[in-house]
């Protein structure tokens, strides 16, 4: 599948109850975790995901330069690897992931005692390594509001130095689910961590084998949520989410309230059933900001306005998120605008009056393909390089054709 897709609503109900992939932030954090221990942990439902795959396929590699594309999760939790690890070796990824920062992951991790250099420019990969000699400081600190991802690798490797790690965070926190899995997922393995106010301590450990099945991936059940909340008529049961979960994007359940979604939990598969909509919702993404595309696509197609704040990591993700946002919804009479302190309004057409077919660009980005593709149940539109679901989610458009959704 390249190029382009067309989407049209289903003739007859949306229904599916969806075998989702699992989370790739739970796998790829289990992976790394098992190989810290030795390799000998058995890890069931393993997400689909390139991202998974990427990791899989790295943590394997003799390779002296490793490519991860553009996982975002893999170069930060690699980098961290890589930096205590007793080889030379070079990380990469696609141009996008060369344009998203690291400085703040590889000072730390120099202030530990690795060598860390850039290949070309100062605070972006391509990163060179050499081997991990002496470790310098047990005490780092490190802004918690610019990506979650730099402290949970931090954390990952930090039984495995000779001191131990105690991180404080400076800031306000930011995607704190993350941390919270990445924590959760260390003591499944036999690792004891202390998160207390804004301080972080890892002693020195070792971590154990133990079987870990993954959760289904809640981001990609968000797009579900979705295209429920735009169907007139649609039954949909998504499989293997839990009640309490280690993702932050469960969040999602209670969001859609507001968009007129009821989700009922029922021995892992939730049902999704209707509600009456909210005119307008105020939302804070700052500990899930993977929905952040997810809930204003949907929002805008039903004509409920969106105050949000929790979206400065947007611009640094996979594509500058809230830009593209803004100009793709634009496109059905939605305004996207950026306020004072860091708020975001969104102002939705209250009657759609969309004539002709949309064409949405999607960035090299999973989420913009995935978040927009729902609004086919309000109107026909094409999907440009629908290919891009594989980082997380590859089998969508195949559980979109199962589900009834028209595509050509
Ligand atoms: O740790 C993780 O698995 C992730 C953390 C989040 O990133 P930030 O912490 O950079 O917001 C999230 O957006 C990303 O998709 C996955
Ligand atoms: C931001 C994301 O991923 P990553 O940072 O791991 O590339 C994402 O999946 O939305």
């Amino acid at each position: 599948m390249s190029g382009s897709i067309k989407l049209s609503r289903p003739t007859t109900t949306l229904s599916l109850n969806v075998p989702l992939t699992s989370s790739k932030s739970e796998s790829n954090r289990a992976l790394l975790l098992n190989e810290l221990g030795g390799g000998n942990s058995e890890l069931k439902n393993l997400s689909s995901a390139r991202d998974t795959d990427t990791m899989t396929k790295l943590l394997a590699a003799e390779a002296y330069t490793l490519d991860v594309l553009d996982a975002g999760t893999v170069m930060r939790f690699m980098t961290a690897y890589l930096a205590v690890g007793k080889k030379e070796r070079r990380i990469t990824g696609t141009p996008r992931m060369c344009k998203r920062p690291i400085k703040l992951l590889v000072d730390a991790l120099n202030d530990l005692g690795a060598e860390i250099t850039y290949e070309n420019e100062e605070g972006f990969p391509p990163l060179l390594f050499k081997p991990f000699t002496t470790q310098k400081t047990s005490q780092l600190t490190i802004p918690g509001n610019i990506s979650s991802q730099y402290i949970s690798a931090l954390l990952m490797i930090a039984p495995t130095l000779p001191k131990g790690l105690t991180i404080t965070l400076e800031g306000e926190i930011y995607s704190r689910p993350y941390i919270e899995m990445t924590l959760n997922l260390m003591k499944h393995f036999g690792v004891s961590g202390k998160f207390e106010g804004s301080q972080i301590t890892v002693a020195s450990q070792d971590y154990q084998s133990n079987s870990y099945t993954i959760e289904s991936d809640w981001s990609g059940a968000s797009y579900w949520y979705s295209l429920f909340a735009l169907a007139d008529d649609a039954q949909i049961k998504l499989q293997g989410l839990r009640s309490i979960s280690n993702q932050g994007d469960h969040a999602i359940a209670s969001i859609m309230e507001g968009l007129g979604v009821q989700s009922t939990f029922d021995n892992e598969t939730v049902t999704l059933s209707k509600t009456e909509i909210k005119q307008k919702l105020v939302i804070d993404f700052k500990s899930c900001p993977d929905l952040a595309q997810t809930v204003m696509a949907c929002a805008a197609a039903l004509g409920v306005d969106l105050e949000m704040s929790g979206l400065e990591s947007l611009r640094i993700k996979e594509s500058d998120r809230t830009a593209a946002m803004a100009t793709e919804l634009s496109k059905i009479g939605a305004k996207l605008e950026e306020h004072a302190d860091g708020l975001w309004i969104l102002t939705s057409p209250k009657k759609l009056d969309v004539t002709e077919v949309i064409e949405f660009d999607t960035y090299d980005d999973h989420r913009m393909a995935m978040a927009l593709a729902p609004l086919a149940m309000k109107f026909d539109c094409i999907i440009h390089e629908p290919e891009v679901v594989v980082k997380s989610y590859p089998e969508y458009w195949e559980h979109l054709e199962m589900a009834g959704v028209i595509i050509e």
